[in-house]
């Protein structure tokens, strides 16, 4: 049976357990368990603290884990992410009053309040400066304010904390962070039951970021209609009825299939058509 950590709060919580649940495995119901078994996937999900996770990994006790990229680099954990999962993007950035701070070396002699210790003392010590950091569990933003640092170092979404705190970015971000998964480092990844969790997550991704696409073109377009929808290994193209005119179906990035409809139309491609994926292993 495999054991995989789950965020059980904040912000990665409910976009990995929808994840999850595209991937068809079982979910937990109510939001105080902590932990289920799916044994129709053979599969045991701990609910844990977005926070732990990698060290659980690390430990050997769990087989794999979701976490964000920032929490596994800021818990020194042996553990090694082998999957981004494109949500809970984030960066990670330095900011404080506005005209106090232009540049890291700035910070020298300063104090940085955060909840990520662990990345911002390897930061600075890594740039050769000398200042110290403050742990606070959270809303770091108000530090500043009540004087226990002159900066602070947090995870930045849309900005809208650091503004209604008077406090703006500088210096260049720290790292970009987004939902991954874990595993302990050297641990086997080839495993089967860990490959076909990978695929499973794979599958719902390539679901989530393309669609499906349908023309028919003339056979002398067919080259130029073939450039415009490449697919991921090369577009299936099927004898139409009328001579002189195939079907063609082939995958588009979801974001780029109104403009490649567009084009496609261009070139005189017709009865074209997108479709959702919703779910496949490549
Ligand atoms: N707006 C956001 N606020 C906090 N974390 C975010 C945000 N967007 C993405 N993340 C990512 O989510 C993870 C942090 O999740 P975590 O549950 O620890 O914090 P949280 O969402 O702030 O919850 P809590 O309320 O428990 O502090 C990090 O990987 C972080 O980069
Ligand atoms: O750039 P934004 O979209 O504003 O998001 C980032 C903010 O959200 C998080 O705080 P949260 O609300 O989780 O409170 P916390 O600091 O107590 O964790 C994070 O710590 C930042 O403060
Ligand atoms: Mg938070």
């Amino acid at each position: 049976m495999l054991r995989i950590a789950v965020p059980n709060k904040g912000s990665l919580s409910g976009p990995a357990a929808d994840m999850l649940h595209e991937a068809g495995y079982q979910q937990r119901r109510e939001s105080k368990e902590l932990r289920i078994v799916d044994p129709e996937n053979e599969v045991e999900f701990f609910y844990l603290r977005p926070r732990d996770i990698a060290i659980y990994v690390s430990s050997g006790r769990l087989d794999i884990g979701i976490t964000g990229r920032d929490l596994l680099i800021d818990s020194g954990a042996n553990a090694e992410e082998i999957l981004p999962l494109g949500f809970a993007r984030s960066t990670f950035r330095f900011a404080a009053k506005p005209g106090t701070a232009d540049a890291i070396g700035d910070l020298a002699g300063k104090t940085v309040a955060t909840s990520y210790e662990g990345i911002v003392a390897k930061h600075l010590a890594d740039s050769g400066v000398d200042a110290s950091v403050v742990h606070l569990d959270g809303a770091v933003e108000t530090a500043i304010e009540l004087g226990v640092a002159e900066v602070i170092a947090d995870v930045v979404e849309t900005g809208t904390s650091l503004r209604n705190a008077g406090l703006e970015v500088f210096g260049e971000p720290i790292m970009t962070s987004e939902a991954i998964v874990v595993r302990r480092t050297g641990a086997d990844a080839e495993e089967p039951k860990v490959q076909q969790f990978l695929r499973r997550l794979q599958g719902v991704l390539v679901a989530r970021t393309y669609v499906m696409m349908d023309y028919d073109c003339r056979v002398e377009q067919l080259e130029k209609a073939v450039a415009l929808t490449p697919g991921l290994e090369s577009p299936t193209v099927s004898p139409l009825h009328n001579e002189g005119w195939v079907a063609v179906r082939a995958m588009v990035p979801s974001k780029e299939a109104q403009r490649i409809m567009d084009d496609l139309y261009a070139i005189g491609a017709r009865a074209i058509l997108t479709t959702a994926i919703h779910a496949c292993r490549l």
